[in-house]
């Protein structure tokens, strides 16, 4: 796993002190929920043993995120307890040492405060480094405030991932425009905070515009945004049982994949029954729609990441292999329908997923820019064509595709996993 820039965001750092008594996990857990592009358990007080064991609880929690989670200073908690690499300083572990014995594809993060630094920094591959300290802070007494003079000698030294540190919250990041950083590390700006979501989602918003990560999405609908799955499927069996098809004991996992054109070809060149596209259509179509309007669940966290996008400036529209109808009827119900600028659906586009072609003319149509854009999806044919388009993609888990996720996740930019 490696860093993007635009992981530098919004990067969390953890400090039980500032908690107040509540739940560690539980604001871990809102503050990813909320937006946060980057984790760091930094916990000065703890053993080798607590950060090893804090680690391998919140390990599971990065994962579902999606975010990439490392461990300040101990690189052998970081070995132990197997999260995505660490962050040393200059009088913790060296590089070399940290490389050797976490592999060559763990994260590598270190602290630059001198040209020299920043030199050895790139010359040793680090993956990326943090620049500070840009404000006085009260979370590390013995951080030195660096200057805006220097801090800008030392970003314009590196072409790597750069993350500002050091008592920067919602108020005076702006001080770090046009400074060569590409996000910001915080403790106190969110765990301090009585309200640990509204404050990263604050931060969110603002760093997003900060630091000019305009990005546009196309969202799959079945899978992704929801769990309509078991509903396709039990429709697609309910109709080819009342057209009187005999169904072969893999029916479920063959039609499972399939978008209603390959759904009717299948229904009328391998059981052979007479149908058209046009009727199976509206049968789907009638069927769902029912429960699309009704007990369709959103999978867990989207409708939150949905609106967080919305209000953050990202331009969204839906990809669908569902009718446009349906699509329009869940969005009212789930009440994003503003959110979305467009729907397009297989049957307009006239490529099916399994297409790159597909994605491109979705994104051109949109205006959307190929290097600006993300994919959301569950299934790895998607996931493939939309990778081999060029475009960024996040997979999303969804049980019908468990089987692929490996795979799926070896060809996406990003893995969440929702309840
Ligand atoms: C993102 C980030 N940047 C800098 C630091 C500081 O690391 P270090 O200099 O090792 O000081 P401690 O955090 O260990 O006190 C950091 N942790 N994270
Ligand atoms: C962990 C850390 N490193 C710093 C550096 O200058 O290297 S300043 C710092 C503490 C940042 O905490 P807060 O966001 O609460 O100011
Ligand atoms: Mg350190």
């Amino acid at each position: 796993m490696k860093v993007t820039r635009e992981d530098m965001q919004l990067y969390a750092v953890t400090d039980t002190q500032w908690l107040n008594g509540r739940d560690f996990y539980e604001e871990i857990e809102k503050v990813l929920a909320a937006g946060a592009t980057f984790l760091q358990l930094r916990e000065k007080d703890s053993t080798h043993e607590e950060i090893v064991k804090k680690a391998l609880a919140i390990k599971p929690i990065a994962r579902r995120y999606g975010v990439p989670f490392v461990i300040d200073d101990d690189i052998y908690a970081a070995l132990e307890a197997d999260v995505d690499g660490v962050h040393i300083g200059q009088s913790d572990a060296s590089y070399e040492t940290a490389r050797e014995l976490l592999g060559p594809d763990k994260i590598i993060g270190m602290t630059v405060k001198t040209p020299e630094q920043a030199a050895n920094a790139a010359r040793l591959g680090a993956d990326y480094v943090g620049m500070g300290a840009v404000f006085h802070t009260s979370t590390k007494k013995d951080a030195k405030d660096l200057s805006r003079d220097n801090l800008l000698k030392l970003t314009a030294m590196l072409d790597m991932p750069i993350v500002a540190i050091g008592g920067i919250n919602y108020d005076n990041c702006d001080y770090l425009k046009d400074t060569g950083v590409d996000g910001i590390a915080v403790v106190s700006a969110i765990f301090a905070s009585d309200d640990c979501s509204e404050a990263t989602r604050k931060l969110y918003k603002k760093t997003r515009k900060l630091f000019n990560y305009n990005k546009n999405i196309i969202f799959d609908m079945d899978g992704t945004l929801v769990d309509s799955m078991p509903f396709w499927k039990n429709s697609a069996r309910e109709y080819a049982i009342l057209r009187g098809a005999k169904l072969p004991k893999n029916f479920d996992e063959i039609t499972g994949v399939m978008d209603l054109s390959e759904y009717a070809a299948y229904l009328q060149n391998v059981l052979g029954i007479d149908t058209s596209l046009e009727q199976i259509t509206e049968a789907a179509v009638d069927i769902m729609n029912k429960h699309y309007a009704s007990d369709i669940p959103a999978k867990k966290g989207m409708i939150k990441l949905i609106r967080r996008e919305y209000e953050a400036g990202s331009k969204l529209v839906i990809f669908s292999a569902s009718d446009t109808s349906s699509v329009e009827i869940l969005l009212k119900r789930l009440e994003i329908y503003e959110c979305f600028e467009g729907i397009y659906t297989v049957y307009d586009v006239g490529i099916g997923k399994s297409d790159k072609e597909s994605y491109k003319k979705v994104a051109r149509s949109a205006g959307m820019d190929i290097s600006d854009t993300w994919v959301y999806e569950d299934i790895l044919r998607g996931v493939r064509a939309a990778h081999n388009a060029g475009l960024k993609v996040c997979a999303v888990y969804d049980k019908d595709s468990a089987d692929d996720w490996d795979e799926i996740c070896s060809i996406a930019d990003k893995c969440i996993i929702t309840g």
